[in-house]
């Protein structure tokens, strides 16, 4: 699923309409006829249709014909005094011409007289603003937003729902919580914002009859991942295939008093497929090991000489959870990005000893996978988490070009970039907010890297199968924790294959 901002939408429109000669009405009928299928004509009655004067207004009044031909009780109101664009101005004529009454909102006893109509209403379509808003919402504007707010049963929103940017997520003052918003072509970037959901509601893409042509012309290669795309991807393994044939994966983790983040990186490692893992630890995380994951091998990390001897023959490596912010684990760090050329999963202290020191990462010699948190970011970065919460997709793909990394920007909606092909995960919840679910997740990536999965495949599938793990567990419990993914990420794989 294609994400991206309102000015791609403006560019292949533009296209369709000046190179394809397709008409802008047609545009807008398809439009319309994507949100009336999400407009429930088998349950519901008496529709309030409200309309602004741009575009996003014309989509309102085509749906309102629809609805009026399907037999539907419609009110329909017209916001604002702006001039009317031009197929907006169609769509009103078409209505006028049809007899239909459209009732104007410029003041406040218009308002009024909106409120009693909602309130008899089954559903309010909005179609004030799209993605053409530029300013902040005020006047009658915000009073009719609040009122559909405290008002309306079900609200479904066309495109955006008004006072959103569709663009940065930011709300212009005030805005429709929508119970669904139909938004066409591609999922846009500002639903991804944290808390956009309180407002979109759930959000359903509609094709308008742009060809998938125009469209990958002018897309930036931003993508929502599906669970058909990570299907594709995942393998079964096969029926004459033995250990060698799944890599080996060596777990730099673990410290004293820190033992757990090890023994769950490790054993997320195992569980999702390695051929052969190794953990590097002190004696104290190799104990834990050796006790909770006997299919692992150990190496005591003595001079670093555990690594060193390890180092050519893995095809992966997993560095960072539980290790303490030390000087060891930075000469770790180095150690492993210099002379390594399989990929490297850095993790958790791994990432916090780069703080100041990134340009480390661009004296790799093999692929290099990073799997911030937001706090993490920000260290690394020397931004504030509220800058990287607000901008994460720009910010993941700026870091990744510059220092030619895969960044997996963690938490609601995790970044997966290489800098030119972004990826957004919608799976994963709430209820796996808890310590442990990034070792979890950096031992599931560093061994889908082992089995062969190039490095942007497997960050893929393993954050896609981790959250999916997640959902699973959390129907009938209230925490997941990094243990219920462990025992439960092999059926998940395999479920994906
Ligand atoms: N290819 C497509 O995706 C298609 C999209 N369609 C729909 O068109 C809108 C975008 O239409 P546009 O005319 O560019 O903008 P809007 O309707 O969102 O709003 C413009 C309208 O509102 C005024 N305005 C802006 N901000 C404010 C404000 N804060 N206060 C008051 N007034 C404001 C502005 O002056 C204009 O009058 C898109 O979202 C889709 O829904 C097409 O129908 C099909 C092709
Ligand atoms: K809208």
């Amino acid at each position: 699923m294609k994400v991206s901002k309102g000015e791609l939408i403006r560019e292949i429109d533009k296209y369709s309409i000046e190179k394809l000669g397709i008409p802008s009405i047609i545009l807008m009928e398809n439009a319309a006829l994507g949100v009336v299928k999400h407009l429930m004509l088998n349950e519901k009655e008496y529709y309030v249709v409200i309309c602004g004067r741009g575009n996003n207004g014309g989509d309102a009044l085509a749906v309102t014909r629809h609805l009026i031909a399907a037999g539907k009780k419609v009110s329909v109101f017209s916001i604002g005094l702006n001039p009317m664009s031009k197929d907006c101005g169609v769509n009103h004529d078409i209505l006028c011409n049809m007899g239909v009454k459209i009732t104007n909102i410029s003041n406040v006893e218009d308002i009024e007289f909106l409120r009693d109509s909602i309130i008899r209403s089954d559903v309010v379509v909005d179609g004030i603003f799209g993605i053409g808003l530029k300013r902040e919402v005020r006047g009658v504007y915000d009073l009719a937003i609040t009122v559909i707010n405290e008002t309306s049963k079900k609200t479904i929103s066309i495109d955006v729902p008004s006072g959103f940017s569709g663009d940065t997520g930011e709300v212009f003052g005030n805005c429709i919580k929508a119970s669904k918003t139909i938004t066409f072509e591609t999922y846009k970037r500002g639903f991804l914002n944290y808390g956009s959901h309180e407002y979109t509601g759930e959000v359903v893409i509609e094709k308008i009859g742009i060809p998938d042509f125009v469209v990958d012309k002018y897309h930036n290669k931003e993508f929502f991942l599906e669970r058909k795309f990570i299907q594709k991807k995942t393998k079964e393994r096969a029926l004459y295939s033995h250990k060698g044939n799944y890599g080996h994966v060596m777990v730099i983790a673990g410290s004293e008093g820190m033992t757990g983040a090890s023994t769950i990186a490790t054993k997320a490692a195992v569980k999702s497929g390695a051929g052969l893992t190794t953990l590097i630890s002190c004696e104290d995380a190799l104990q834990a090991v050796r006790n909770f994951v006997p299919e692992a091998m150990w190496k005591k990390n003595d001079d670093s000489q555990g690594i060193e001897t390890l180092m050519g023959k893995v095809n992966s490596i997993a560095i960072g959870p539980g290790l303490g912010k030390s000087n060891e684990t930075l000469n770790n760090v180095k150690r492993v990005l210099k002379n390594t050329d399989g990929t490297i999963v850095i993790d958790a202290d791994a990432i916090n000893v780069l703080e100041g020191k990134t340009n480390l990462l661009k004296e790799a010699k093999g692929n290099v996978i990073i799997t911030p948190h937001p706090g993490e970011m920000a260290r690394l970065t020397g931004m504030e988490i509220k800058k990287i919460q607000s901008d994460r997709i720009e910010i993941a793909k700026e870091f990744a070009r510059e220092y030619g990394v895969i960044v997996v920007l963690k938490g609601y909606n995790t970044i997966i970039t290489n800098g030119e092909v972004s990826y957004i995960n919608p799976t994963g919840n709430g209820a796996m907010a808890n310590g442990g679910m990034g070792d979890c997740l950096t031992g599931i990536i560093a061994s889908l890297c082992a089995q062969g999965y190039s490095p942007m495949d497997a960050s893929c599938i393993g954050v896609y199968a981790h959250g999916e793990c997640g959902d699973k567990v959390s129907e009938h419990k209230f925490v997941v924790t990094a243990t219920d993914i462990i025992d439960n990420i092999s059926k998940t794989i395999k479920e994906l294959t």
